[in-house]
């Protein structure tokens, strides 16, 4: 069989690297072009040594990206990726992006929380939001992915069960995420600096994070009801991996038991998707590396809220990982296609 032809814009930044490193284990593509803003010309084993001897590609243009690839990702600061899906949809290419730019389906909401504005609508009202587990039929049929950002996957996987099944209630929910460092990209800021991040820890923009309206958006969806969230993102001096620990109240008298056998149940086709035991917990050292979401379920007790942990990896699962699975599911590849590695135990 004749491999897909895929090529990666922006591939000198962490989500696109990390793409690279992934695709080049994918049994059925062939990386054909990468792209960067300030390196082209230089090769990307220039940048990254781990790719030395084992991939020769140098950085093109980004139209020349477009040009020998078949399906085509972006993992570009937000706002860029517009006119590249136009011009994939033209040429009757695939095209996913790691970006913001095709997740909120309101325009307004968008242009609120990006300070960008839709130019081509029926774009965005045609890109499909790639939760890959959610939103399999309508992934198999689209031209554009909006891939979900990190801590959006995290928090909808963890709810997606008790939401769909109208077992939550008492809104707000709360959910409160520790995210690495690699989460805020490669360039380098004050706030993310080593010596201001190693051995620090603390919440950053408190209740005005810009996925706040893509959980909503997509909890919403779930619930088919307005669903609001209170959520809180804080910066884990590591460099990979997504905690979210998510406090919900249940609409009736449903045991632990009785939850977690609908989340066994809800997950049981879907390859990346783990729910630990009852008695474990889940814990971010275990996906690291890997396109798994682990989900432990608890309940307190004492007050009656359901608590969910919901663990990835910010860098797979979160942004290239998934958007492998999202390629996998569109050309009809097995859905773990490239994916299988586990985290290592130590
Ligand atoms: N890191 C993460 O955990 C996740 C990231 N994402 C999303 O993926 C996208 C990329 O993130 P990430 O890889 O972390 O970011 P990085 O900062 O690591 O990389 C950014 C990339 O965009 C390129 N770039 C920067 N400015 C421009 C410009 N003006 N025009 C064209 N290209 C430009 C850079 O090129 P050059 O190197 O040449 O400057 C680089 O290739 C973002 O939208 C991010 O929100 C999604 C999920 C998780
Ligand atoms: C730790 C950190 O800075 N995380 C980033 C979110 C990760 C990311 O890149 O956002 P997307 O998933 O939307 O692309 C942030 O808070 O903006």
């Amino acid at each position: 069989m004749s491999k897909l032809h895929v090529g990666v814009i922006g591939a000198s930044g962490y989500g696109g690297a990390e793409l690279v490193r992934l695709l080049l284990r994918h049994p059925h593509v062939q990386v054909t072009a990468v792209s960067s803003h300030q390196y082209t010309g230089q090769t990307l084993a220039s940048l990254y040594p781990g790719f030395q001897d084992v991939c020769d590609l140098t950085f093109v243009e980004q139209d020349e990206v477009i040009a020998k690839s078949d399906c085509v990702f972006a993992a570009l600061p937000s706002g860029y990726s517009e006119p590249i899906a136009e011009a994939c949809v033209q040429q009757g290419k695939k095209f996913i992006d790691l970006g913001a730019d095709f997740r909120l389906k309101d325009a307004d909401v968008y242009e609120q929380w990006y300070d960008h504005s839709f130019q081509n609508e029926k774009l965005h009202a045609d890109a499909v939001y790639g939760l890959s587990e959610i939103y399999h039929d309508e992934i198999e049929q689209a031209s554009v992915i909006g891939n979900p950002g990190c801590y959006p996957t995290s928090a909808a996987l963890g709810c997606y069960p008790v939401l769909k099944n109208h077992w939550a209630k008492g809104m707000p929910i709360i959910i409160d995420s520790k995210s690495g460092v690699t989460g805020s990209g490669k360039k380098l800021t004050e706030g993310t600096h080593f010596p201001r991040t190693n051995e620090a820890f603390a919440p950053y923009k408190v209740g005005c994070h810009r996925h706040t309206p893509e959980i909503e958006q997509t909890l919403s969806g779930f619930a088919e009801e307005p669903v609001q969230v209170t959520f809180v993102p804080h910066l884990l001096p590591i460099n990979r991996g997504i905690v979210s620990t998510i406090y919900l109240h249940c609409t009736k008298k449903v045991d632990l038991e009785q939850i977690h056998q609908l989340y066994v149940d809800t997950y049981a086709d879907a390859p990346f998707v783990r729910v630990l035991d009852l008695g474990k917990t889940a814990d971010l050292k275990f996906v690291k590396y890997s396109n798994y979401c682990d989900i432990s379920l608890h309940m307190d007790e004492h007050t009656g809220m359901f608590i969910v942990v919901s663990c990835i990896d910010n860098m797979v699962k979160g942004a290239a990982g998934q958007a492998i699975q999202n390629m996998n599911i569109m050309y009809h590849f097995e859905e773990d296609a490239g994916l299988k590695g586990i985290a290592p135990s130590f």
